[in-house]
Formats: C-alpha cells, structure tokens, sequence
C-alpha cells in the first residue's frame, strides 16, 4: 500500500539542459512524505519543545535517476513505508511521468530513513520508539 500525489515541474526545478535537477528531487521527497503523514493524521512537527509529539529527522537519503524529466512534465508520486523498525522508519518515494501513449515511464527512485525523536530543549534530539499509535497508522498504509 502506498501513498500517491503529483506534481508539475516547474520552470526553477530545470537546469541549463532543460531537464529537472537532480537536487530538485530531495524537496519533492520531503513535501510527498509530509503531505503522506498528514494524510494520516500524523503531526509533521511538534507545535513546541513542550509539545510531547515526536519529531523525525533523517539519517539518510538517496535517489537513483532512470530518465529525464522536463519543464511543465506531470509527475505521479509514490511514497511507500517499507520498513519500520524500533525508532526508525524507510520511505521510498517513485517518480514516474507519462509517455505519449499513457504509459508510466520510470524517472527516480528516492529513499529516506528518518528517526523518531524527541525535541530536547536547544533543539538537541533523542532518539525513541515509535509511538503505537503512529505505527498503527503507518501499517495502514
Ligand atoms: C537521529 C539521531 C539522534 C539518532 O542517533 P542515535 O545514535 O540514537 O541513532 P542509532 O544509530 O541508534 O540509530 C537509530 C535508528 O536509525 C537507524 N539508522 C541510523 N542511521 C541509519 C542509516 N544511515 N541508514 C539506515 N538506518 C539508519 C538505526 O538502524 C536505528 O533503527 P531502529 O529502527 O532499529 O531503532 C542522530 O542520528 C542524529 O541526531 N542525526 C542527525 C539528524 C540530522 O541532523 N538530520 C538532518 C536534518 S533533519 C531534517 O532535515 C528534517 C526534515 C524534515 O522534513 C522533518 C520533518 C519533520 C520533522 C523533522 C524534520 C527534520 O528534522
């Protein structure tokens, strides 16, 4: 199971070859997974270093390119949760756009590993097991 959202590329996603950069894909990864967490109802950030929620820096991200994208392109993104550990949570993020015949044509394959942690005041981060309830609705997914 998965999540899916799209977007169109913008003119400023594109680099002097026209086609989208490849650090255009890290913010797009990052609003898909968001946008993912609040599909389900999970707080993206805590509101403040009072807040008890859990927050979720990552520890590691990467994308694999298969073929250009362009100025104006549609892209279809999916977001899978596919492993959850004790605090740790991998997301792999595809993006596709389609051919002239309404085929899905490959065009990168993100991942990111984020850590469930609790804000520490001064911002510093501890890392703790996924609240029940966030794993439940991941599961769903
Ligand atoms: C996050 C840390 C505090 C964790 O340190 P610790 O030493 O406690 O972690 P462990 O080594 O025990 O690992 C925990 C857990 O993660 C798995 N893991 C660790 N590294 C990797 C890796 N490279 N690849 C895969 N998996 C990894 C490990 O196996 C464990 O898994 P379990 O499931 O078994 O528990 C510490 O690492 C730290 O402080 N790191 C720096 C984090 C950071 O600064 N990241 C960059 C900025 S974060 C950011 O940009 C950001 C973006 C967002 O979109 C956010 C959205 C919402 C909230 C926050 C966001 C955010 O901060």
């Amino acid at each position: 199971m998965s999540f899916r959202t799209r977007r169109i590329v913008e003119f400023r996603d594109t680099d002097a070859a026209g086609i989208v950069h490849f650090s255009a894909f890290f913010p797009w990864m990052e609003s898909a997974e968001h946008e993912m967490l609040r599909s389900l109802g999970i707080k993206v950030l805590p509101d403040s270093h009072d807040d008890p929620s859990v927050t979720w820096p990552r520890v590691s991200v990467s994308c694999d390119y298969a073929n250009a994208a362009r100025f104006e392109d549609w892209l279809d993104i999916e977001v899978s949760v596919v492993h959850i550990g004790r605090s740790s949570i991998r997301y792999e993020v595809t993006f596709s756009r389609q051919d002239g015949s309404g085929g899905a044509v490959p065009v990168a394959k993100g991942a990111t590993v984020v850590v469930c942690c609790r804000l520490r005041p001064r911002g510093g981060l501890e890392k703790v097991a996924i609240p029940d309830d966030i794993r439940v609705k991941l599961e769903s997914l």
